[in-house]
């Protein structure tokens, strides 16, 4: 993997009347990873949005890490479809479906595969969100609160991908509240 880095330039974001913030400048190299932090409402979802290209800056520049995957709050997953035929359709749009198998391992939901995924838990619906960014072998991940609602299993589970994944050269912006296991992150703290 030889991605771009991640550049980000003088950055702001509006939402409403409420600037949340400004001048934001920041790099994110090969197999770096940098850790959102602020309290609730200081921007956090808004400035991964921006990277994800969801939103759009009020001024300021983004350029490399593409593609880019993007985990938000809610995992996407049509409810009367399989979990294998969603990640199977979501891997095909994100270019390819080689890597699905080795991705619904590492997040352990294989097994699950049949399960129409309206019947799927909160926690399982979390891990098949990251076992859709994993598979779309993006070389920057973009993850909002990626531990919510994962059991202790599972947080180790994705510990290793994110350890996997900048080994090989990829980079990761997470927005997080706590530990979430990245190793010797960059950090940015909003509010
Ligand atoms: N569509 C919208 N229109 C206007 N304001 C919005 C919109 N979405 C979010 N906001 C506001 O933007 C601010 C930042 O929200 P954001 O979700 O980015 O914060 P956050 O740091 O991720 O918060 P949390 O830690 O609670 O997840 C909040 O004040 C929120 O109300």
């Amino acid at each position: 993997m030889s991605p771009e880095p991640l550049i980000v330039t003088n950055l702001a974001c509006q939402r409403g009347n409420r600037l949340l913030f400004e001048n934001l400048s920041f790099t994110v190299n090969r197999g770096e990873a940098l850790h959102l932090e602020g309290p609730n409402g200081s921007g956090k979802s808004s400035l991964l949005r921006l990277l994800a290209g969801l939103l759009r800056p009020t001024s300021g520049t983004i350029h490399g890490g593409n593609p880019r995957g993007f985990l938000g709050h809610e995992t996407a997953l049509k409810p009367r479809m399989t979990l294998l035929a969603e990640l199977t359709h979501w891997a095909r749009l994100d270019g390819t479906t080689a890597a699905l198998p080795t991705a619904m391992a590492a997040m352990n939901v294989a097994a699950l595969a049949d399960i129409p995924c309206k019947h799927l838990s909160s926690g399982q619906r979390r891990r098949a969100g990251l076992a859709r960014v994993i598979a779309s072998s993006a070389p920057l991940w973009l993850l909002d609160e990626p531990t919510a609602g994962l059991d202790t299993a599972s947080t180790a589970r994705l510990a290793a991908a994110m350890a996997t994944h900048r080994a090989a050269g990829g980079m990761i912006v997470a927005a997080v509240h706590g530990d979430i296991g990245l190793a010797d992150p960059q950090r940015l703290r909003l509010g």
